[in-house]
């Protein structure tokens, strides 16, 4: 879960009307219809070709609501359900109850059931496809007064600072009341931080709001629930007077759970400092974001008119023909799209699809994956030309004819690293070192947050070839001088945009989640863009890591098996085989013939039935034989090195000389021995029948599978022929 996904639990958030004691249950999802994408991923239907409207979900949602669904195990009818959105997908719906008690039924009802909107509509026979990820329920507060729209960002030194402030206030406002806002941070909530009954942001708000005696909005979120909380007081006098009063003591925490029953646990030593503001919300107030505001400045499709220092946009880049054969292999039914990732940019995963070649970047952790073995870190190499005699243009020319997909995304990525930008301050500069290429999807409605690219992952000169439909790339300016100030350029399909130096570092690009851009005073429609987005990927040090290319095409990476553990990997085939294939016969006359054995594994053996088939997977040289033999089981032994396997069957082995007595197979057993079943074959496909075997043996053999992907495939091979 990423940091802005964990602030969702916020609780009381949402003015309500301040007459009664109803309940009000804030529920949230997309509660929309959503259409099967090609790939299979499902798709957020478009809203301006939806019949779903606000008055066809309200009437869905009260036949759900207003009735007791006994298959949903909803124990009571709403008195009233508001669509809180005005457009789809209509996330926010907010349900009323007689009683802040059947509320909480509710609440609780969807999420331990794990309630989605699919099985929602189901009951009612909505013949629609929705999502199925489960519905966020949120209990609302009592306290009207107390709420507003709250920007909560990520934390930023020191560490347990957040920003809490309500739109319209101002920055000097906010400024003076930095001091002491009325929104405090409170950590070290408890002293048993496993403390098994403090488990539901609910229990906790409730707790916290009656050891504070006063009216306060309870944030929690899931994470931190042992750790901390933010709380929101009626005024800085208020909270004032808590920081003083708690700080650094201990409080009791009295609740009553779902049954009514009294529970009590006692805090740490309380911290409370009030919380601040953060650089993001500055920004807004600086850049009067906020509601009555003037709006968004329009976009310029002219680079030239927005001078950005650094920004270049050169169009027609690629030709339409290229185009076409670009995006059939990019976007075409075997595109290898990576699988959806974190993002704490975005609110909880990338929704756009992206591919990664010569190295993945990864969204949660905003670096580079640099050691391509590790699990999630294996992708495609970069595609690299194999031309020749023929130059660059003939060898594209050709490929665009032949529709050769992957050579023409090779042949454009090495015509951008010809490509010599021209700067009128700071001379020329070409980017040859370029080793890394993110192909991201743009459905129409999907953008990418706000960003500058990790300074430390990516060199100098981010470029972006858009294919497909143009889009809108807004840039806003992070230095200091300047914060605040915001741009759009028009990208057109088929060109390149180059972010250097300024444009590269003192300006986040992003690109707004929406259908339709304005160009020029026109509003245009979205269609779906691909972009390919190629960067230099850095080392520790700052410099290019290396360019791992490969100009056999397709990449390695026929989705699904993107991150197959069945491709040997270069460390294993190198550090492993090699070294077993050159040392098997010192191996066997060192090692497996002074027959010692892990009393673990043999113990094991001598309990399996007498006449069992074990199969014995890297048995190396067959030193596990006799101990099996000896056991009353028959075995078949695989391994990858021939070498050893023929030391295993080699008239050496199946004598005992040199064996220690103890590990000699007794004369009733040695026709067991007289000829081992032996294949030469990989642990990740182990070439025997599922359910085969009795057992399975794999002994000193996981430590050489290079990464977590490839150990799990083998203990699965493994429980598989003995199913
Ligand atoms: O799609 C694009 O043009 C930009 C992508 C981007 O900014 C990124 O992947 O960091
Ligand atoms: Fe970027």
């Amino acid at each position: 879960m990423t940091q802005t996904a964990t602030f969702r639990s916020i609780l009381a958030h949402e003015p309500i009307p301040s007459d009664d004691q109803h309940g009000y249950l804030h529920i949230q999802g997309a509660f929309c219809p959503k259409q099967q994408r090609r790939d299979g991923r499902e798709q957020q239907e478009e809203k301006q070709e939806s019949y779903w409207t606000v008055e066809t979900l309200q009437t869905a949602l009260s036949r759900v609501f207003q009735h007791n669904f006994a298959s949903l195990g909803f124990p009571m009818a709403a008195t009233q359900v508001e669509v809180l959105d005005t457009v789809a997908p209509f996330t926010k719906i907010r349900l009323i109850y007689e009683t802040p008690l059947q509320a909480l039924h509710v609440l609780v009802v969807i999420r331990q059931r794990k309630t989605t909107i699919q099985s929602l509509f189901q009951c009612i026979d909505l013949d629609e496809h929705f999502g199925s990820r489960p519905i966020q329920a949120t209990l609302l507060t009592q306290q009207p007064q107390l709420s507003d729209t709250i920007a909560w960002t990520r934390s930023s030194p020191p560490k347990f600072r957040r920003l809490l402030m309500r739109p319209g206030e101002s920055e000097t406002l906010l400024q003076e009341e930095r001091a002491t806002t009325r929104f405090v941070f409170v950590s070290n909530l408890l002293q048993n931080e496993h403390d098994a009954d403090w488990d539901e942001p609910f229990w906790v708000a409730q707790a916290i709001r009656s050891a504070f005696a006063v009216d306060v909005e309870v944030f929690v979120n899931h994470k931190s629930l042992s750790k901390y909380c933010h709380l929101g007081f009626r005024s800085a006098e208020e909270a004032q007077q808590a920081v003083a009063t708690y700080q650094g003591k201990q409080v009791e925490w009295k609740w009553a759970g779902a049954t009514g029953t009294e529970h009590s646990i006692t805090s740490g030593m309380l911290f409370l400092d009030y919380a601040s503001i953060t650089q993001r919300s500055r920004r807004r107030l600086v850049r009067g974001d906020g509601p009555g505001e003037p709006s968004r400045s329009e976009c310029t499709s002219l680079t030239a008119d927005v001078q950005i220092p650094g920004l270049v946009l050169i169009p027609d880049f690629v030709s339409p023909e290229e185009e076409a054969v670009l995006l059939a292999v990019l976007d075409g039914p075997h595109a290898p799209w990576a699988p959806a990732q974190n993002t704490p940019t975005e609110g909880g995963t990338v929704k756009r699809s992206v591919q990664h070649c010569g190295y993945v970047f990864d969204y949660r952790t905003a670096d580079v994956l640099r050691d391509r073995s590790n699990s999630g870190a294996d992708c495609p190499p970069m595609p690299a030309v194999d031309r020749g005699d023929k130059t660059l243009e003939e060898y594209l020319g050709e490929s665009v004819r032949e529709g050769c997909g992957w050579e023409v995304v090779a042949g454009v990525i090495e015509r951008v690293r010809r490509t010599t930008f021209s700067d009128e301050d700071d001379g020329e500069h070409s980017y040859k070192t370029i080793n890394q290429l993110t192909v991201n999807r743009y459905a129409p409605g999907e953008g990418i947050g706000s960003h500058v690219d990790t300074p430390s992952a990516f060199g100098d000169g981010l470029i972006s070839i858009s294919l497909g439909s143009g889009i809108v790339m807004e840039f806003n300016c992070v230095q200091e001088e300047t914060k605040g100030l915001r741009k759009q350029v028009f990208l057109p399909p088929r060109s390149l945009l180059l972010m250097s130096k300024e444009a590269r570092y003192s300006w986040e690009h992003m690109i707004v989640s929406r259908m339709t851009d304005t160009i020029d005073g026109e509003v245009v429609r979205r269609g779906t863009r691909v972009s390919l987005t190629l960067r230099t990927a850095l080392d520790k040090n700052g410099s290019p890591m290396a360019c791992v290319e490969s100009h056999s095409f397709p990449p390695c990476w026929g989705n699904p098996n993107l991150l197959s553990p069945l491709a040997t990997p270069d460390c294993e085939r190198n550090h492993v085989h090699a070294v077993y294939d050159a040392i098997a016969t010192q191996w066997h006359h060192t090692r497996g013939k002074r027959g010692v054995l892990w009393p673990g594994a043999t113990q094991f053996l001598q309990k399996l039935p007498p006449g069992s088939v074990v199969a014995d997977v890297g048995c190396g040289d067959g030193k596990y034989f006799p101990a099996i033999w000896e056991a009353g089981s028959y075995v078949i032994g695989t391994d990858i090195s021939l070498p050893l396997l023929e030391t295993a069957t080699s008239a050496a082995s199946l004598c005992d000389e040199g064996v220690p007595e103890s590990r000699r197979v007794s004369e009733p057993r040695r026709h067991l021995r007289n000829r081992p079943a032996i294949a030469v074959a990989d642990c990740m496909s182990v070439p025997l029948r599922t359910g085969s075997c009795d057992a399975a043996i794999c002994i000193a053999v996981m430590h050489h599978l290079s990464n977590e992907s490839r150990r799990r495939r083998c203990i699965e091979e493994l429980t598989e022929v003995c199913i």
